[in-house]
């Protein structure tokens, strides 16, 4: 049987237009769902296993991807939007309604991903965003009540469909990460 990883790239990856100008998120609310706008395309998409990131229903990995901060606007409904964790580093902002996550924001300026927000592309109304580039934090699905004998099916089913995997960011976060803390530290 085939690992179920989400439903977006359960059938493969689809690609990106590589021009998408941006579009319209929307929570799984039949009534008065909630609209954010997104202003251009999306970066660093990626499957991600982490505890923390909304994923649909039956899903083992979310998928998850960055936008400038100032690229967000909530158009409709955010008074039914709050924030999940106000003390996680990311703040998820999500419908109280359906429990979907809308965008997730870090308010620590001295944090290495200060300025970009977390999102689900899987949620604009729109086709042609940035597809999934890896996967990340794929043991940490084990927390969410995966077998660890589960894991080799998922590595495998992962590179199949093209998304390396990794158990923390892919190397090119990891090194801004790394630059970063090294900029701070020699301030
Ligand atoms: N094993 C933990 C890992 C959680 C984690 O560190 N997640 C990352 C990536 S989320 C998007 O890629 C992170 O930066 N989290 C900060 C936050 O969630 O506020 C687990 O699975 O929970
Ligand atoms: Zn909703
Ligand atoms: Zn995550």
């Amino acid at each position: 049987m085939t690992v179920a990883l989400h439903p977006s790239i359960d059938n493969g990856i689809k690609q990106g237009s590589g021009n998408f100008a941006g579009g319209t998120l929307v929570c799984k609310c039949t009534d008065h769902p909630v609209k954010v706008g997104i202003k251009g395309d999306v970066a660093h998409n990626h499957a991600c296993g982490c505890t923390k990131c909304w994923k649909p229903q039956g899903a083992t990995f979310s998928v998850v991807a960055v936008v400038p901060r100032q690229n967000v606007t909530v158009l409709e409904n955010g008074d039914k939007l709050q924030i999940v964790d106000p003390s996680a580093v990311i703040q998820r902002h999500a419908c109280k309604a359906c429990g979907t996550h809308m965008y997730g924001r870090i308010e620590n300026k001295n944090h290495p991903f200060y300025g970009l927000d977390f999102i689900h592309p899987e949620l604009f109304q729109e086709q042609g965003s940035q597809a999934p580039q890896f996967a990340a934090f794929v043991s940490s699905v084990i927390e969410s009540g995966v077998k660890p004998e589960q894991m080799a099916g998922i590595r495998s089913r992962l590179k199949e469909i093209g998304l390396e995997p990794y158990d923390c960011l892919s190397p090119a976060l990891m090194d801004a990460i790394a630059t970063h803390v090294a900029k701070a530290k020699a301030a």
